[in-house]
């Protein structure tokens, strides 16, 4: 089954097109990375995907039903963790969770669900409002997990977490990825998706640019990845024929014992290695650097990535758009 499908998906906001032409499928139980830099559109899809917003054209179904006309449908198996939620700050974790429960109608445990977020049970008698920012973002994500949700929704989840943070988040949608769940997973950071997704989508001012594997994006935008092998006690030169021919080589050269050569096809890697040394060439010291997310990133969105990253804080979604976790 097909988890999200949009056709022709699109919003103008006045003259501004925040979301253009989107035709997007998310399979049932993948994790989709969902990238785009800041004001791509990628809460405004979501937003839409939610009824929040309205489209101006195109349509979209979420889980089978259409996201506008049957929204009643979709919202009881949908868990979403919306960008810039916060936490009520005199409410303990455990109420956060209890509530979501009572307002979804759900019969969850609330201490499975706690622990399935990472919250012990001490803290989760605290109240919410001295958690720190992981801590408030697993609570969030606990409360998009009450009900069982087929489709998790997460808009941002690694903004403003630290490195530890973001690993636990990763974590997280990986576990909830094994239990069947569906993840739609929006940032604006490559390295963030990368570690979980199995796609990823690249939205750049409201067009879809690229839909692929991260490895299938690497590739697509060529370049592939640089090796470099030190010899131990020859000169690279000699060892330059060995592998100038092989199949997925380019650009080889050769500095002193320092041999480096372009990859285009991961399979060549090994053949490198095969030729130098069946050739009687000691080799003292293989790296391989991949094409960084980084660059790929900022080919597929024309530079923007890099200059918007910087930007923080300037979007100003619809109201609805920062309900509680628990509302749909
Ligand atoms: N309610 C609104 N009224 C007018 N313009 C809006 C509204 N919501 C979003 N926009 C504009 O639509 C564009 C897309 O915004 P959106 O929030 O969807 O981007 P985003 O990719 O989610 O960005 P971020 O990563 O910063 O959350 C932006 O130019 C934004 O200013």
């Amino acid at each position: 089954m097909v988890a999200i499908e949009t056709t022709g998906l699109t919003k103008e906001y006045g003259d501004l097109t925040a979301v253009d032409d989107l035709d997007l499928t998310v399979d049932d139980g993948e994790v989709f990375g969902f990238l785009g830099p800041n004001g791509a559109g990628k809460s405004t899809t979501i937003n839409m995907l939610l009824d929040f917003a309205r489209p101006t054209a195109g349509s979209a179904t979420v889980l089978g039903y259409n996201a506008q006309a049957e929204a009643d449908a979709i919202s009881p198996r949908v868990g979403v963790l919306p960008e810039g939620f916060d936490v009520y700050p005199r409410l303990s974790g455990r109420r956060h969770i209890e509530f979501a429960a009572k307002t979804k109608g759900a019969a969850d445990d609330p201490d499975e669900i706690l622990e399935r977020v990472g919250l012990d049970p001490a803290d989760a008698e605290r109240p919410a409002g001295d958690y720190s920012k992981g801590m408030r973002q697993r609570l969030a994500t606990g409360m998009a997990l009450v009900g069982d949700p087929d489709l998790l929704i997460m808009d941002e989840p690694s903004t403003g977490l630290d490195p530890h943070g973001i690993r636990e988040m990763q974590d997280l949608v990986g576990r909830e990825a094994e239990r069947g769940t569906t993840v739609f997973f929006s940032s604006h950071i490559l390295e963030h998706v990368e570690a979980v997704c199995d796609r990823v989508g690249v939205l750049n001012e409201g067009e879809l640019v690229a839909v692929d594997t991260i490895a299938g994006l690497r590739e697509e935008i060529g370049g592939g990845a640089t090796m470099t092998l030190t010899l131990a006690d020859r000169s690279a030169a000699d060892a330059r024929d060995l592998v100038r021919d092989l199949s997925g080589i380019t650009d080889v050269t050769a500095s002193g014992r320092t041999l480096e050569c372009t990859v285009t096809e991961p399979a060549a890697k090994a053949d490198v290695v095969t030729a130098v040394a069946d050739a009687g060439v000691s080799i003292a010291d293989v790296r391989i650097e991949e094409v960084s997310l980084e660059s790929l990133f900022t080919a597929l969105t024309n530079g923007d990535a890099t200059e918007n990253a910087a930007i923080s804080g300037a979007i100003e979604p619809d109201a609805t758009a920062v309900e509680p976790a628990v509302s749909r």
